[in-house]
């Protein structure tokens, strides 16, 4: 038994504030997940024998550590399965990028395997398996774009409208934990009830578009240019401390490039009206960027412009 060619999509948070801490350390977020169409691929085969072995591509990164293994094994121990797996599977999404790539590899792998071994855990189990490895991991799960709260695990639907997103990799990981830990991270942000963002994005839903020049018109929005609702509370500490990451913002500032940081970074995201407008504002950004040669300078990784999607491409995989 197979299941080949599974995606594992990345997410971007359209916004991200922080307002609390628990007392364990974990922060209390507000945020909007929106998956986009920038995937790894995993490929499953069942094995009889229990063994778990996962042929990754994460240069560094030991087997046990792999939250494709730590996931295929809070499975087998929760559900008692006699089933093992062989894993491969190929990385597109950056890591330590914030575009949850490991968490999405993880929430895949829980619903590949749950098919696979028959396992018939449903979308609530399954969630709950997925919290502990990561704050991330559960909204792969639950499968639609989503407004979080908790520690990112309180899920409520949101409806999004189609947009497009060309997403900027400056060429420096960024690790969560130190920048969650940063003495000068902004953690009283007020909170917001969820229609608040809800009617932000219905007043706002025509406004957003591209120049021709490839520059985003900066539609009014909630803050004076900016056309993102709210902020992300943790992109000054990031760039504060990142050099690639603060030079990357700073130069598409310059440009007129509305650009907001997703998750913890380093990456960036821009929102576009279509395909083609994404496409035009990336081919813009490789061309113009300083010392740029293929898009690849000694600033920025990687760039790549994407339909966001409107569910997780795995969402019915699963029993509500
Ligand atoms: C910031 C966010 C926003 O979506 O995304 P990324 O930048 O990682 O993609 C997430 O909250 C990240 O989720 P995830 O990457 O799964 O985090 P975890 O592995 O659970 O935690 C990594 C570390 O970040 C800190 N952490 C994480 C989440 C949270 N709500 N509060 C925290 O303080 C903790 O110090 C933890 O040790
Ligand atoms: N399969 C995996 N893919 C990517 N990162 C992984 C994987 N398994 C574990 N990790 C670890 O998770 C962290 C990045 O996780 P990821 O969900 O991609 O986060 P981020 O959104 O912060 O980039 C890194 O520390 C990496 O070593």
């Amino acid at each position: 038994m197979t299941l080949y060619d599974v995606p594992a999509p990345a997410k971007i948070n359209l916004f991200l504030h922080v307002v609390g801490r628990r007392d364990d350390g974990y922060h209390l977020l507000q945020t909007a997940f929106r998956f986009i169409d920038l995937c790894d691929t995993l490929h499953f085969d069942r094995r009889s024998d229990g063994r778990i072995v996962c042929e990754g591509s994460q240069p560094g990164l030991a087997h046990e550590d792999d939250l494709v293994v730590r996931a295929a094994r809070a499975l087998q121990s929760a559900t008692g399965t006699s089933f093992g797996a062989q894993i491969r599977y190929q990385k597109i999404i950056p890591s330590g990028g914030g575009l949850g790539g490991g968490s999405s590899d993880a929430a895949s792998t829980l619903l590949a395997l749950n098919r696979l071994w028959q396992t018939g855990l449903d979308r609530r189990a399954l969630m709950a398996l997925a919290l502990p490895l990561g704050a991330d991991v559960p909204v792969f799960i639950y499968g639609q774009p989503a407004f979080a709260q908790g520690v990112g695990e309180q899920l409520s639907p949101l409806s999004l409208p189609q947009r497009f997103y060309v997403v900027i990799q400056p060429s420096e990981p960024v690790p969560t934990a130190g920048i969650f830990s940063a003495p000068e991270l902004t953690r009283n942000t007020p909170s917001i009830i969820m229609s608040v963002f809800v009617d932000w994005q219905r007043v706002h839903a025509q406004g957003i578009g591209v120049l021709a020049g490839g520059t985003n018109s900066g539609s009014s929005s909630g803050t004076s240019s900016s056309p993102y609702f709210g902020r992300n509370d943790l992109e000054p500490v990031v760039c504060s401390r990142f050099a690639r990451v603060r030079e990357t913002a700073l130069w598409l500032k310059r440009q007129g490039i509305h650009a907001r940081m997703t998750g913890s970074g380093g990456c960036f995201f821009i929102e576009c009206a279509t395909l083609e407008q994404a496409r035009l504002c990336q081919q813009e950004i490789i061309v113009k960027m300083p010392g740029s040669e293929n898009g690849q300078t000694a600033m920025v990784e990687n760039t790549w412009a994407c339909p966001g999607l409107l569910d997780h491409p795995l969402r019915h995989w699963i029993r509500s």
